[in-house]
């Protein structure tokens, strides 16, 4: 499924990368009187989303999977496409490819992740920031934690990297982003230049 006429743009990475920081960042850089920008996550805060956010320690495998996708279908039908056929731009913080790394590692097939978000809007870009793995882990144990996937955060950026040809056979067009020792506010500074290179603005 395409969008409407509004550009969708995906934040993902590991915990600690600063993905809500930025998400935030851009829509104040990206919006302007005559274009608005919604910033939003994923779980949403629909009731489903603060279900599977909340639920981590509680549900496991395809139970979070459908969860997490049972969210993603109902933040597109009420929250995104409206959002998209009013011609705004949408700004997500974490989407599919959070689930093709967490619900993989707990168990669900790539294929049936694929498969369960096969009616799930493409964006029209994909941003994977990933870090220092030991700088993220320290962020996101500062700002705190509370999921299960949270106490769990090795290897987070490699397989962020290792996303990137699958995203791309699946029609994601997708930029890795090294955010190295980058401000958040530099971060924000270098997406919203490759988006308006990259999107017709
Ligand atoms: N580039 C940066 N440099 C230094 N600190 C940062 C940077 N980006 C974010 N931070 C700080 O790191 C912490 C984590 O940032 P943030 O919550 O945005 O990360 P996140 O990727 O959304 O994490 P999670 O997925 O766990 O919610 C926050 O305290 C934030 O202020
Ligand atoms: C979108 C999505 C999320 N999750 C899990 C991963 C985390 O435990 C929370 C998100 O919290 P954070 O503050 O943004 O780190 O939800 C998931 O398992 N699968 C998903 O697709």
């Amino acid at each position: 499924m395409t969008t409407g006429c509004g550009r969708f743009i995906v934040i993902d990475g590991p915990s600690g990368v600063g993905k809500s920081t930025v998400v935030n960042l851009l829509g104040k850089l990206l919006a302007s009187p005559d274009h608005e920008v919604v910033a939003t996550a994923e779980p949403s805060t629909g009731p489903v989303g603060e279900l599977a956010r909340a639920g981590t320690h509680a549900y496991h495998g395809l139970a979070l999977a459908c969860l997490v996708t049972a969210d993603r279908y109902h933040h597109l039908a009420t929250q995104i496409r409206p959002a998209l056929a009013a011609g705004r731009t949408v700004v997500c913080d974490r989407y599919l490819p959070t689930s093709l790394i967490l619900q993989y590692r707990d168990g669900v097939p790539t294929e049936l992740i694929w498969q369960l978000n096969a009616d799930a809007n493409k964006p029209d870009l994909t941003f994977l920031l990933v870090g220092d793995d030991t700088l993220c882990r320290q962020r996101a144990t500062q700002r705190g934690t509370y999921s299960r996937f949270h106490e769990e955060l090795i290897g987070e950026a490699d397989a962020y990297r290792r996303l990137v040809p699958g995203l791309r056979d699946h029609g994601y067009r997708s930029h890795l982003h090294n955010i190295g020792l980058a401000s958040a506010a530099e971060v924000a500074g270098v997406l919203r230049d490759i988006i308006v290179r990259e999107l017709t603005w």
